[in-house]
């Protein structure tokens, strides 16, 4: 586990991280999210020692972390930093040796995730003939070559086409199973929605909202939900007004017909709601119900929500 604890740090007078604080637990994938200048890079070169903090400690499996454990977590650099001139595969081996591998050792790893990448045909070819994207699975490869125990990669997924996105996701994944932390900073919400398992918000060098995604989703949400009816029942009566007048519940919108949200003061007013709508149906009143769904804020949502 990686422990960032009440990190600050300043360029001149200005405050760029104040009390950053997160775990970044193993066996999970956790998504780092910000706006631009909102100091995920700064925290992620923190936490490998590129840049020194002011204040604060990072953590590393519950000791203070030192130069081995950082020389065992693989980083991707936000400056990506392969030699542009140099065959792919040859700059894998160097890397992996750096590390400490034997050249054969560093040999098969790098062929293993030349091959897992799809990057297998190129291991030959320079940096700079590949294209962007394929240059960024390679920076990827670079980071993982020397097989580390902890992963800090700073904008994996961009510039990444659908098909990487999921090749390399699941590089990262089989990571996370063998119990490594894997924390990834991304602009791509919908991307960390998808992969991640917690989420780290940071705004202004601030933690605004860290947690599990589902616990932060569960905590944004208020308590609304989406009943839908069936308009092709026996009983086409598709009318949702009898639900403004239901205790507890208040009528949000209702966009065609038989379709409405409303969020509920307790879970039991929202039954109540379900029990009526399927009363309604069985008494030939009103069309069956079709579907009854709690609404839950997406990331995308709950990001607009507390950097705001
Ligand atoms: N070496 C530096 N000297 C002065 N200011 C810096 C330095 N490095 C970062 N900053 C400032 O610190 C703030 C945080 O930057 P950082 O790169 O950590 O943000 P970020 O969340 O990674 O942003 P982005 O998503 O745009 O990469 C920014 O305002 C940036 O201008």
């Amino acid at each position: 586990m990686i422990q960032v604890q009440g990190v600050s740090r300043s360029f001149g007078d200005r405050l760029v991280l104040d009390d950053v604080g997160f775990d970044v637990i193993g066996g999970r994938m956790t998504g780092f999210v910000g706006g631009n200048g909102a100091g995920k890079t700064t925290t992620m070169r923190i936490i490998l020692g590129v840049l020194s903090s002011d204040r604060g400690t990072v953590q590393f499996d519950g000791h203070e972390i030192t130069r081995q454990d950082r020389a065992r977590i693989g980083y991707m650099p936000e400056e990506r930093g392969l030699y542009p001139k140099m065959p792919v595969l040859d700059q894998l081996v160097y890397l992996g040796r750096l590390h400490g591998m034997s050249t054969a050792a560093a040999t098969a790893s790098a062929t293993a995730l030349l091959d897992r990448l799809g990057l297998a045909e190129r291991a030959k070819d320079t940096l700079e003939s590949l294209s962007l994207g394929n240059q960024q699975r390679a920076q990827i490869a670079a980071a993982l070559v020397h097989e580390p125990v902890a992963l800090v990669l700073d904008e994996p997924f961009s510039g990444l086409d659908p098909m990487a996105v999921e090749v390399v996701l699941g590089v990262l994944r089989d990571y996370a199973e063998r119990g490594a932390p894997v924390l990834f900073s991304s602009h791509q919400l919908d991307i960390v929605e998808r992969l991640c398992d917690d989420v780290v918000v940071i705004g202004g060098g601030r933690i605004l909202a860290q947690g599990s995604r589902e616990g932060l989703r569960a905590e944004h949400s208020e308590h609304e939900y989406e009943l839908v009816l069936d308009p092709r029942g026996e009983s086409a009566d598709t009318d949702l007004a009898w639900l403004d007048a239901s205790p507890g519940i208040d009528l949000r919108a209702s966009p065609v017909p038989g379709t409405a949200r409303f969020t509920a003061d307790t879970d039991d007013a929202a039954q109540r709601v379900l029990t009526q709508a399927v009363h309604r149906s069985t008494a030939g009143t009103g069309a069956p119900v079709r579907s009854f769904t709690p609404v839950t804020p997406t990331l995308a949502q709950i990001f607009r929500e507390v950097v705001q």
